[in-house]
């Protein structure tokens, strides 16, 4: 736990924490020690002389005062560090996350860093400010009296540290399985919190499909996980934080029958037995504190593991020396191979060169690696082996501000900030004038929808660009591209079909772009495929096939049976134009001969 919350408040706050160590140490120390000079005052002053306590008042009293001072130290120490841990915890995450590869940001990791960020901070900032204080005191204050108990009378001071033993085996017994079961209802909270998003994203689906009034299965079955892991918690709880507490009690009991036992057979003197009972009531006071406060304890660890997760994953590497690209707007992979999981490669030995401002489409089967490239262009994940260059350099020799500002790309999942189209286009380059602003946007046929809306640029396209149509806000990413005016585009179409407008804009933009830019499409639409330089026909991870649509089409083998497949289901036809390619034409109907 302790190189948990070092991990977490960073090498900047490890003096700090280290100070504030020190003092806890000797507030519990001194605690114990306090308790301890009882004893000698006890019996003095109980005994014929009692004059004699003096000397012992006086060192009682300056213990109580080195632990009133230490006490104060400490807390004082542990509400500045909770301040800290409030104040900086979220930066130091943001900054951690910021440096963590693109593919890391899965939905379920982002979910877990929600809660952590939110839940997981304010337990920390428990641990300095509420937590720590028992913990130690429950602790160390309980070991200091045991060895004064030695000093005083060996025979008591060996049965208190046999309880030791004891009442430490039940804590960890009952501590540890509050940890497990702790951690599988953070992961039951976690699993339905996502049901719930996705109920409440996808409620379009689902009602479309009649799935809300019956209820949603997997949410149903993530709330009664979630309902059955909290009550199993709480039955079994209970009764293990009991167990924890009676072995506090039940060594008490055992020292006062010990003590009684020695009295009655004359080894201790009566006075001094009062004076060391009491000290044993010390002894099991502050462990009983500690035991009520064991399940708290371990969810603070778990949650403070959980953060500590986080901070453990690995930056992305950055090179010491970044190299700049030396040939602008070029791709090419070089015998690469790449797995998510190890020993599962999805990208197998692959090689393929891309010239500048040429148009290339990547076609394949679902799941033969196509958005996988994508990925790897914009280094979300290293290779397992190989090479990936972009602008003649590689990947990883460049640092991300280069080869991000390379890169434009434009997802299929096309996400706009609830903001003004205009806002929205910006994003590409935030210096843009206006004039720049505009003339992307009527590269990318934005112009168009602009002047149907009520508040022209103005108008905000809603919640994720929820007010604007799927084919619109592939528009919208478009001119961010053109905007940004980067030498790769890198665009993923859109599988579903585009009605006619919008599909006329995506490839005039798509066109345009290749005049300025290298464009890499993840091609659905025949025309798009049609009209590249060049086609790369992926299969089970292995480029199989590859060359321009004509050339393919001749080959008569793995892009002609796809293209022959994709006709069918599309009714496109190809008209040989005078062009040196065939362009495809819109069938006008079923039955129709191509
Ligand atoms: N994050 C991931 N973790 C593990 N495996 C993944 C991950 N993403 C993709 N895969 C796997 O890698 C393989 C290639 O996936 P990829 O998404 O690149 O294919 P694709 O050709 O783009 O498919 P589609 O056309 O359906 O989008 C698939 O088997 C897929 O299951």
């Amino acid at each position: 736990m302790l190189r948990d919350l070092a991990k977490i408040l960073g090498p900047r706050h490890a003096g700090a924490l280290r100070v504030y160590l020190a003092w806890l140490v000797a507030y519990a120390v001194l605690e114990g020690a306090a308790i301890a000079l009882l004893v000698p005052v006890l019996k003095a002053l109980l005994s014929s002389d009692p004059a004699g306590a003096t000397p012992w008042l006086l060192t009682l009293a300056g213990a109580v005062a080195v632990y009133y001072l230490a006490r104060h130290q400490q807390t004082m120490k542990g509400f500045a560090l909770a301040l800290v841990v409030l104040t900086t915890l979220h930066d130091r995450l943001g900054d951690h996350v910021a440096t963590l590869p693109l593919g890391w940001f899965s939905s379920e990791k982002v979910g877990r860093l929600a809660q952590s960020a939110t839940g997981g901070t304010m337990m920390v900032t428990n641990v300095f400010a509420h937590l720590m204080t028992p913990v130690a005191s429950g602790v160390l204050t309980p070991a200091t009296i045991a060895l004064a108990m030695l000093l005083f009378d060996w025979r008591l001071g060996l049965a208190t540290l046999a309880c030791v033993p004891l009442i430490y085996l039940a804590h960890r017994w009952s501590s540890r399985w509050i940890g497990r079961t702790e951690e599988a209802v953070d992961a039951a909270g976690a699993e339905a919190g996502n049901r719930v998003v996705e109920f409440a994203r996808h409620q379009q689906v689902l009602r479309a499909f009649g799935r809300t009034s019956d209820g949603y299965p997997p949410l149903d079955a993530a709330i009664a996980a979630q309902q059955a892991a909290g009550g199993s918690m709480l039955r079994n709880t209970i009764p293990r934080l009991l167990v924890g507490g009676l072995s506090v009690h039940l060594a008490f009991l055992a020292l006062i029958s010990v003590g009684l036992t020695l009295a009655l057979t004359g080894a201790v003197d009566p006075v001094e037995l009062v004076a060391l009972l009491a000290l044993a009531a010390r002894f099991a006071g502050p462990l009983a504190e500690a035991a009520g406060r064991t399940g708290l304890l371990r969810m603070a660890a778990n949650d403070l593991h959980r953060l500590a997760e986080i901070f453990d994953q690995p930056a992305l590497p950055q090179p010491a020396t970044p190299a700049a690209p030396t040939r602008p707007g070029t791709i090419a992979f070089e015998r690469v191979t790449f797995a998510y999981r190890p020993d599962q490669p999805v990208l197998h030995d692959l090689s393929f060169q891309i010239p500048a401002r040429t148009l290339t489409a990547i076609v394949g089967p679902s799941g033969s690696g196509k958005t996988t490239i994508t990925r790897l262009l914009l280094r979300f994940f290293d290779v397992s082996s190989g090479r990936v260059l972009v602008g003649g350099t590689d990947v990883r020799a460049q640092d991300s501000e280069t080869l991000m500002a390379q890169m434009a790309p434009v997802m299929q999942e096309v996400y706009l900030f609830d903001d003004t189209i205009e806002a929205n286009i910006r994003i590409g380059r935030p210096d843009a004038g206006e004039d720049e602003v505009r003339e992307a946007a009527r590269l990318a046929g934005v112009e168009e929808i602009v002047a149907r809306l009520p508040q022209g640029w103005n108008t905000p396209v809603g919640e994720a660009g929820s007010l604007l149509s799927g084919g619109e806000r592939q528009r919208v990413a478009l001119a961010r591209a053109v905007l940004k005016d980067a030498p790769i585009v890198l665009l993923d179409e859109a599988t579903a079909a585009l009605d006619p407008e919008n599909e006329h804009f995506v490839q005039a933009t798509i066109q345009r772009l290749k005049q300025r830019a290298t464009v890499v499409v993840i091609a659905h639409r025949l025309p798009t495929i049609a009209a590249a330089d060049r086609i790369l026909v992926l299969d089970g991870g292995r480029l199989v096939e590859s060359g321009n649509h004509r050339d393919l089409l001749a080959r008569n083998g793995r892009y002609a049976a796809f293209w022959r497949e994709r006709r069918r289901a599309h009714g496109w036809r190809l008209v040989p134009e005078a062009g040196p390619a065939a362009q495809p034409k819109r069938h006008p109907g079923p039955g129709v001969p191509a």
